[in-house]
């Protein structure tokens, strides 16, 4: 397909329970980990906004796009709200990538293979790895909107797979990388303190 330029929100509109305080400004190796996965990301797209009620990291100047639904109704209402706006701002754009703010580890070449596996205009492509795919990291078509705005309004819909399994979706599988730390998943998430420490673990060997 070539419907390029892609367009991206990173979503950080969740309550960071396990965490104990907004993961996307935890410092990994002197770095937000929202600044990390910015860094990542924005050679990949033509734009960068962020899903977050305020602005999670101040130093970070990109758009913010608060959820348009209330209540933390969960990464769809992230999702959501990321394209109504890109299909305000950029109206021939066809697709938006979304990635959570916790998976600092990204592939360089997320948007470009999840691009290239796309069979057609309103077809989702999600990446996955080790056998799982990951929802939030995915390319969305902006003609879905409407559709999951729709469901959203029930609030027993919630589910990002239940939302998927009624669409048409491609998975795009990606391989871990080798590093002195062990095989470190591309989409390792950053949940709570003890993941912080094995994410400074991979980095370190990373960086070695
Ligand atoms: N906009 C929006 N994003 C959300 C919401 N809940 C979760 N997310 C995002 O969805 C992604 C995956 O969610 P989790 O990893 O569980 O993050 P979380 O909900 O902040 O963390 P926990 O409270 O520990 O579950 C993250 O990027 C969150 O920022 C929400 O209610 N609204
Ligand atoms: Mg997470």
């Amino acid at each position: 397909m070539s419907t390029k330029p892609l367009h991206a929100v990173i979503l950080a509109g969740g309550l960071s329970r396990r965490m104990g305080r907004d993961k996307a400004i935890v410092l990994l190796g002197q770095k937000t980990m929202i600044a990390r996965v910015a860094e990542r990301l924005s050679p990949q797209v033509a734009s960068l906004a962020v899903n977050a009620l305020q602005p999670p990291d101040p130093d970070l100047s990109l758009p913010l796009v608060p959820d348009t639904i209330a209540g933390h109704a969960g990464p769809l209402a992230g999702i959501l709200a990321g394209l109504k706006r890109t299909r305000t701002e950029y109206p021939a754009a066809s697709h938006l990538l979304t990635v959570p703010a916790d998976t600092p580890f990204l592939p360089a070449d997320l948007a470009d293979r999840l691009h290239a596996a796309l069979r057609g205009p309103d077809e989702i492509a999600l990446a996955a790895s080790a056998g799982r795919s990951h929802p939030v990291v995915a390319l969305w078509p902006l003609s879905i909107a409407a559709d999951l705005e729709a469901w959203l309004a029930d609030p027993a819909n919630r589910r990002l797979q239940s939302f998927i399994a009624s669409h048409a979706a491609t998975v795009v599988d990606f391989p871990l990388i080798e590093t002195a730390a062990g095989p470190l998943d591309p989409f390792f998430n950053v949940n709570t303190p003890d993941d912080l420490v094995a994410a400074e673990r991979f980095l370190e060997a990373l960086e070695a």
